[in-house]
């Protein structure tokens, strides 16, 4: 087979994976041989704390990646480079060490990597070298799904019906790989050694491990075996934190251990032969793709509100906010669905998304408090958190996103908790200290007869909180809060 360049580097972020991978596939049938490299970037590790899930998940990841890519190459010196460095420094200089002639990359449009990619983009053209990005986390991404006029869209279900439209067998096309592993470069003698250890780039062991997240290709595909035979019953089950109806793919799709084109290509066809939960699945993935191409055209959503009048919003501050806002993040809020939502998330890294909803509607609404806060907790806590799933979550919590939820829309959580979780099942499995209350005190503790909490072994104020806001008082306040929205008409 002809080929473009001697010499490639193939650089993986958010793909980490042999299967299916378009760029490695692009790489492999445009270089006569292909080098592999990862970077564990000190610039975004720096920011981290040194126990991270998401880390580990990553190193883990890389193991068996490592491993893939040497059988793949035939060759006992093939296999994965990895670097404990900057990423915009040291692509250019192994580029350039290892004399490729090319760098690719899977597109990554976070404003953020597009300054790093433009960095390194620099860099190698000063030494002759071209880096091509190709498009692999998403299936229709930037400008490709615009509406009649030839813009962006703001609104989803139109979006998604386009998207559905415009599918076509060949956006879920495989990239196979075996074929083209051959094309696997030896790795140089200096550039064998071993994946690093979490010592090695100064982090240590979380409890990923006890919670048996699965990690790598192998745990993408077994998560996805086992979410297919629940796949059909999505649309009935996923709204049940209590209930195993989520697909908990989230964090391979981040790091992308599974491939979005598998995933869709399943689903579409279950939709086809008429699963109603394949069909309200697929739609899940279609969000995905709508708010990678939000943060894509709008960037200055990752500061502000999409909508800008949302942004003359005066939420609270100083140290009675700070006070609450540290009870939510330590789940003390008083209000149990709340609470246990948040035990979850500190505890796993993962919630359900219902619950992310919940929280999130009781951070800004209930609060008082600026989305922006809840953001930032959970892009620090979410396994799969993702800048452009978690900013249009939080900015449709707070009203001021696209096709967000309409400011006077204010979940109660109780009722939230009352519907979403009746025989409070998932509450007693992160608050045991309530799990002797009735199905129905479980909701509002400080509703039950104190011969109840007593006999539960409940102290309100001891060792469960009285609510830290009334529910009642919080929304009307909020609604004059937002008030000042109506009085600014939209750009
Ligand atoms: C405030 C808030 C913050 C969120 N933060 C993130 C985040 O950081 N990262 C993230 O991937 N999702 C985020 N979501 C969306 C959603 O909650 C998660 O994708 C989902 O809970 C992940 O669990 P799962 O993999 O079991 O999902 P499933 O229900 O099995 O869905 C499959 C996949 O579809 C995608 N998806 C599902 N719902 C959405 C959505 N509303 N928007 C975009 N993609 C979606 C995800 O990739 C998910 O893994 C957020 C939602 C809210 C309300």
């Amino acid at each position: 087979m002809p080929h473009d360049f001697d010499t490639g580097l193939m650089w993986f972020r958010r793909d980490l994976r042999t299967t299916d991978n378009a760029t490695l596939h692009q790489a492999l049938r445009r270089c006569r041989q292909v080098h592999c490299v990862f970077i564990f970037d000190t610039e975004i590790l720096a920011a981290l704390p040194r126990i991270d899930r998401r880390v580990e998940f990553i190193r883990e990841s890389l193991s068996e990646l490592d491993e893939a890519l040497r059988k793949l190459s035939g060759q006992a010196q093939g296999g994965l480079i990895v670097r404990h460095a900057l990423a915009s420094d040291e692509i250019p200089r192994l580029a350039c060490e290892l004399q490729v002639q090319a760098v690719f990359a899977g597109r990554d449009d976070e404003p953020q990597a597009l300054a790093r990619d433009q960095q390194v983009a620099h860099e190698l053209q000063t030494a002759d070298i071209t880096l091509i990005t190709c498009k692999d986390h998403v299936i229709f991404e930037r400008r490709e799904i615009l509406t009649q006029g030839g813009t962006v869209y703001g609104v989803f279900t139109p979006y998604k019906r386009n998207w559905l439209s415009r599918l076509a067998p060949e956006d879920l096309a495989d990239h196979p790989i075996d074929a083209l592993g051959q094309r696997l470069a030896a790795r140089p003698l200096e550039f064998q050694a071993r994946v690093p250890t979490l010592a090695d780039i100064g982090f240590e062991k979380s409890n990923l491990s006890t919670l048996k997240i699965p990690t790598g290709m192998h745990g993408g595909s077994q998560l996805f075996e086992d979410f297919f035979e629940r796949m059909d019953s999505y649309d009935t089950t996923r709204d049940f934190p209590a209930v195993k109806g989520p697909s908990y793919l989230g964090v391979h799709l981040r790091f992308g251990t599974v491939s979005i084109r598998q995933l869709v290509a399943t689903a579409w066809q279950r939709q086809l032969a008429g699963s109603a939960g394949a069909a309200v699945w697929l739609s899940e993935l279609v969000w995905r793709d709508f708010y990678v191409s939000i943060l894509a055209n709008f960037p200055q959503v990752a500061q502000s509100a999409f909508k800008p009048e949302y942004d003359a919003i005066a939420w609270e501050t100083g140290l009675e906010a700070q006070a609450l806002f540290t009870a939510w993040c330590e789940g003390r809020t008083g209000y149990p669905l709340v609470d246990a939502a948040m035990a979850q998330i500190n505890q796993t890294g993962y919630m359900h998304n219902r619950l992310r909803m919940v929280v999130g509607s009781f951070l800004v609404k209930d609060l008082g408090l600026d989305w922006r806060w809840g953001e930032r907790y959970f892009a620090e806590h979410l396994n799969d958190f993702d800048l452009s799933a978690n900013n249009g979550g939080w900015q449709w919590v707070a009203s001021s996103g696209c096709d967000a939820q309409p400011y006077f829309r204010i979940f109660n959580p109780v009722s939230q908790s009352e519907k979403f979780d009746p025989q409070g099942k998932f509450i007693r499995r992160y608050l045991p200290q309530l799990a002797e209350l009735s199905n129905k005190s479980i909701h509002a503790p400080w509703l039950a007869k104190p011969l109840e909490l007593q006999a539960a072994g409940v102290t309100l104020g001891g060792n469960y909180p009285i609510p830290i806001v009334q529910h009642d008082e919080a929304r009307a306040k909020t609604l004059a809060r937002y008030a000042v929205v109506k009085k600014i008409p939209s750009a």
